[in-house]
């Protein structure tokens, strides 16, 4: 489903676009259609959002540039952990939040390709990852834990970690929280209180950024928003 998803988005890629190229798996399955399309004389230049991403587009031979030699992008393609009917996210499961925040905000367009698993209600049950600074990291976990009180959120608020006594590290070399809140009734609200925590470098709840989602199903894929429309 995955893999449906990538294609059918892929549909919307044309000649000399400048491209920006998402983390996870569903992203991946992106990528390596791309790379074929590449392959048969698709011109494109990619922004990958991740040393993951820019590892696997340059092993398939896509010309990739970053956002200081090409700061507007025309699409960018990624995955999500959740999505809602309002085209609101949770991202970052794969540890990529801020460059993806980054790339799809330097782009007139955002297509979402999941899984029609991703699709809720609410969003939250996916934990909330909010990457912060190393420094302070204790200090700004309470500070986050008080936010989320005043918005009648609670929850384990968990150090992700990439091996028993290692703490993950994003490609910026930060921390990330999982905030296990549950439902989150305001996300707005949340988005603009947890960004104004000083030790809080970003955290990925995606609000206004998501232009069209492609959810694959066992009937096919189906577009939620819309493909022609864009933000800048
Ligand atoms: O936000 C992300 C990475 O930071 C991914 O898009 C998200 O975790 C979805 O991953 P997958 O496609 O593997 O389910």
């Amino acid at each position: 489903m995955k893999r449906a998803a990538a294609e059918a988005a892929l549909q919307s890629v044309t000649h000399g676009m400048r491209l920006g190229l998402g983390t996870g798996s569903t992203a991946a399955h992106f990528v390596d259609l791309l790379g074929a399309r590449v392959r048969q004389g698709l011109e494109v230049v990619g922004v990958p959002t991740s040393e993951r991403t820019r590892l696997q587009a340059e092993g398939l031979g896509i010309t990739l540039s970053t956002l200081d030699e090409t700061p507007e992008l025309d699409l960018t393609i990624d995955g999500a952990d959740e999505f809602d009917a309002s085209l609101r996210l949770i991202k970052g499961g794969g540890g990529a939040l801020l460059r993806e925040k980054i790339v799809a905000a330097a782009s007139k367009r955002m297509f979402v390709i999941a899984d029609a698993t991703k699709e809720v209600e609410t969003l939250g049950a996916f934990p909330l990852p909010v990457e912060i600074d190393r420094f302070g990291a204790r200090s700004t976990r309470l500070h986050i834990e008080r936010v989320a009180r005043g918005l009648g959120l609670e929850g384990p608020i968990t150090l992700r970690m990439s091996a028993p006594d290692a703490p993950y590290l994003t490609d910026g070399g930060h921390y990330i929280y999982d905030c296990a809140f549950g439902a989150i009734d305001a996300p707005e609200t949340l988005a603009e209180r947890l960004r104004a925590i000083p030790g809080v470098v970003d955290h990925g709840l995606f609000i206004g950024l998501a232009t069209a989602i492609f959810v694959a199903g066992k009937d096919g894929v189906r577009i939620v928003g819309d493909v022609t429309g864009g933000a800048l």
